[in-house]
């Protein structure tokens, strides 16, 4: 049996592609984070959490890149893998690395076809605007549901000169042309990093698609993080990041307490030990 016929069947609640627009329609907001394994997956889908996002953002946290240039499809096979078989309800998206849709559509519905066949995720998203429509057309027209991303797109940060807030002054107009070809192409939702507030709320009226935010104000009809920004894990987090949880802290005292137990004797007692 593969990991696509797992036996739990996934519930009726299970949050799928036409959830992103009726969100938005009903009024209530995306949630999003990222996860990069089964153990977080399934607090995550646990909680509620709508989307969960095997992001390219695991080679800065968990791989100690210092950008997501280096992560590679085969980084990502193994954690989407373990995150879809762990979600139940949540929605599945994989990030397309660096290097894996840039040539074309042909690259682009190769790779996202590799990540359906090997992972058991339900979409991938691919950052950029017009300059990738032939790629979104083409995933989307195989049947696989794509996520776009605009404003600071990590991947071009060397072009971007750094991690820069996008859409300010003219470079508003270029955002709104952007948004208008992801959707035109067929995303279902676009991610919006690092833009005025303002631009962003003005951008999520005008789009056809839902917006889901990170650094980019409230108007979005969603939010995501990384993860462990949120849960007070990072070492470093960026300014827009709000730590809901002190999970590194929390952490670090539990493996204080275990080795001072060890080294006093009080682990394992005769509760954790085989009498015969
Ligand atoms: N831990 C983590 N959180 C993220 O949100 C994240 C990653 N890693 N890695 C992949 C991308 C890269 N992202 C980044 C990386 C750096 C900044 C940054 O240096 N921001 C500055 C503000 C710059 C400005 O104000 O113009 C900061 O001080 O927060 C922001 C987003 C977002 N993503
Ligand atoms: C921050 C989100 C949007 C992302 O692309 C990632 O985690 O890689
Ligand atoms: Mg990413």
């Amino acid at each position: 049996m593969s990991h696509h016929d797992k036996p739990t069947a996934r519930s009726a609640k299970q949050f799928r592609v036409h959830h992103f627009a009726q969100a938005r329609e009903k009024g209530s907001k995306i949630t999003a984070l990222t996860a990069y394994d089964a153990v977080t997956a399934r607090i995550f889908d646990d909680a509620g959490i709508d989307v969960l996002l095997v992001g390219d953002s695991i080679g800065n946290v968990m791989h100690g890149h210092d950008s997501t240039l280096p992560v590679t499809v085969e980084d990502l096979i193994p954690p989407a893998r373990a995150v879809a078989r762990a979600a139940g309800r949540a929605f599945v998206v994989v990030d397309m690395p660096f290097g894996s849709y840039e040539s074309g559509p042909e690259q682009a519905l190769g790779t996202a076809v590799r990540f359906m066949k090997e992972t058991g995720v339900a979409a991938v998203k691919l950052e950029g605007g017009a300059r990738v429509a032939g790629q979104i057309r083409a995933i989307t027209q195989a049947g696989i549901p794509v996520i776009g991303h605009l404003g600071y797109t990590p991947q071009s940060i060397h072009a971007l000169g750094g991690p820069r807030v996008q859409g300010r002054d003219s470079a508003a107009d270029e955002l709104r042309a952007d948004l208008a070809a992801v959707a035109e192409a067929g995303a279902c939702a676009v991610v919006l990093e690092m833009v005025p507030a303002p631009l962003a709320g003005e951008l999520t009226t005008a789009s056809p698609i839902p917006t889901i935010g990170i650094g980019a104000g409230h108007g979005c009809d969603g939010q995501i993080l990384v993860w462990t920004d949120m849960a007070g894990m990072s070492a470093w987090a960026p300014r827009f990041a709000r730590r809901f949880g002190e999970v590194g802290t929390a952490l670090r005292e539990a493996a204080q307490d275990y080795a001072g137990a060890v080294r006093s004797g009080d682990f394992p007692g005769d509760e954790h030990s085989f009498q015969k």
